[in-house]
């Protein structure tokens, strides 16, 4: 059984004065170190170098390999040097201002495989950076690496495969919806995750692994980019401009100073303004999200879900800051607490974007539904009669099956209305809508074409079954009056039914239906004339 024991203390150098292993080590020795208990330690943005010193006792009689975990992958300049008990030092450099070494794996850190010899030796790490300095010390046995690097690996799978599903998502709700919120969501939801391969070093080392100046920039602009998208996407969410017109202007100059400032730090290199300006742009704008969505709470509907939203997220961001710039203890779930953050924002947000996505749906079902049916009496107005119709009819054709269609016309409807007024008229429509609706079979047809004038077209019916449908109708229709104002109201209708015969279109069959109709009215009203097509045209 391996034991080995280890103790960390570290100090900081003055701003601007680098000093050598020799001059650290005296400074060491002269207790003018820190202890760390943890091991994991985190300074701000723009500190000073760090030293660590690492004493290592193996009390073993053999060598021990381990790995051993240094820092983020962020770091600027990463030196580990070993001092051996005989006073022998081996240096070994790294860190994102070098082009790639392959101590710096994504995702993990800036790693080392170290070899502890029998007895005391020491490791010394300096760390230098303009962004936060974060060392989360960790010796690793190598079979431990395996299962640390694939769990590790895991997450940010977990990660960046929901953050992608839901990038696609908001892009096909897009598609459909042609809403920009969505498609602004959907880019700011991919501008994290390009920030998160950014500073986890993914892209670093697979995309441009000889640019280290490229990876030091990148990130600090993707972070203010990253804000700047979130903006773009609250002004949209919440209609600021409709809404709040100055607000949008004063968040519009606020995007702008942004813009403005990291591109001058960038363009200059001035890495450490660069740095500051980022950190501090990325916390402000979650807290203007959140202000944003705090001054829209009463005039956008699920303003409360995009505050608890981005609320999530920056309280997360918050916590990441706070422990890479070492104000609060390092811990590894306050470190990853921006990506918790954003998950559970994601999350929310595409929730309430989906249920805009349900709001417009049921109104353009509504639509639908108002273009194609008679508001008064639910039936199918003329023109969609027409266009279903048509087509039972073509199907039937090829099919060769029967196909019969009634025209019905209320009796001296006019006399209801007339008497009792026009309100009791609809009443009346609505009530043999009714008893139609009641006797009509899934498949069959029933349209109003205006005025008191109905149509049914029933398929797979011969005129004589169709004859007898009718019949019933009329009878039902007869006996059951409607009830208005205290009165029985009785109501009859007079029909004429045609079956379709040879190439008959269906202003064809409806022409006969009507001449059959005028008859049946002609012959006393309340009443059922029938015919096949080709009597009616021997007539
Ligand atoms: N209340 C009401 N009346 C309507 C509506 N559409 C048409 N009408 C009335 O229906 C009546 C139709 O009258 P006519 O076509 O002359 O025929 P009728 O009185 O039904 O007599 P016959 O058809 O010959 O039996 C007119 O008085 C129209 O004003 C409606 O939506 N509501």
């Amino acid at each position: 059984q391996e034991t080995f024991t280890y103790q960390v203390d570290y100090l900081q150098e003055a701003p601007q004065q680098a000093i050598s292993l020799t001059t650290a080590r005296a400074m060491f020795e002269r207790g003018e170190a820190k202890g760390s208990d943890s091991g994991l330690l985190s300074f701000g943005v723009g500190s000073p170098a760090v030293w660590v010193r690492i004493k290592v006792n193996n009390p073993t009689d053999q060598l021990i390999h381990k790995r051993l975990t240094t820092s983020v992958t962020w770091v600027n300049y990463l030196d580990l040097y070993q001092v051996q008990a005989n006073g022998h030092v081996t240096l070994r450099s790294s860190g994102d201002a070098l082009a790639r070494t392959q101590e710096l794996l994504p995702g993990i850190g800036i790693v080392f495989n170290v070899q502890l010899p029998v007895g005391e030796s020491e490791f010394y790490i300096r760390a230098q950076a303009h962004d936060p300095i974060v060392l989360p010390l960790q010796f690793l046995s190598l079979e431990d690496v395996a299962d640390s690097d694939i769990s590790s690996g895991m997450l940010y799978g977990i990660l960046y495969g929901i953050l992608l599903t839901l990038l696609g998502y908001n892009l096909i709700l897009h598609r459909s919806l042609k809403q920009a919120n969505f498609v602004f969501y959907a880019i700011y939801i991919g501008s994290f995750i390009v920030l998160n391969t950014g500073y986890n070093g993914y892209l670093f080392a697979w995309v441009h692994p000889n640019y280290p100046l490229l990876q030091n920039y990148f990130t600090l602009n993707i972070m203010v980019l990253h804000s700047v998208l979130g903006l773009v996407f609250s002004l949209s969410f919440l209609d600021v401009k409709r809404h709040r017109p100055k607000c949008f202007k004063l968040v519009l100059l606020y995007i702008g100073l942004g813009i403005l400032s990291i591109l001058v730090a960038t363009v200059l290199q001035w890495h450490l303004l660069a740095a500051l300006v980022a950190f501090s742009y990325l916390s402000l704008s979650t807290v203007v999200m959140v202000a944003l969505g705090l001054l829209h709470l009463s005039l956008v509907a699920k303003a409360q879900h995009f505050v608890l939203a981005v609320s999530a997220s920056m309280l997360g961001l918050f916590t990441t800051a706070a422990t890479s710039a070492g104000l609060i203890p390092f811990t590894y779930v306050g470190y990853h607490a921006a990506e918790f953050g954003v998950l559970l924002e994601a999350m929310v947000l595409a929730y309430i974007l989906s249920v805009a996505l349900k709001v417009k749906e049921s109104a353009r079902l509504k639509a639908e539904y108002l273009a194609a049916y008679d508001p008064l009496t639910n039936l199918l107005n003329r023109r969609s009669f027409f266009s279903l119709a048509s087509q039972k009819i073509e199907q039937h054709k090829a099919e060769g099956v029967p196909l019969s269609l009634v025209v019905m016309d209320l009796d001296h409807f006019k006399k209801v209305n007339d008497a009792y007024g026009h309100h009791v008229g609809d009443e009346a429509l609505k009530h043999v809508a009714n008893i139609l609706q009641n006797n009509t079979r899934k498949d069959d047809l029933v349209g109003r074409f205006g005025g008191e004038e109905i149509v049914i077209l029933l398929p797979k019916d011969d005129c004589q079954q169709a004859s007898l449908f009718t019949e019933r109708l009329r009878k039902s229709l007869e006996k059951t009056p409607f009830a208005s104002g205290g009165m029985q109201v009785y109501i009859t209708a007079s029909f004429g039914v045609v079956e379709l015969a040879g190439k008959m279109a269906l202003d064809e069959l409806i022409k006969e239906a009507d001449t059959l109709l005028y008859q049946a009215k002609k012959n006393g009203r309340n009443q059922v004339a029938s015919a096949t097509f080709s009597e009616v045209s021997l007539a």
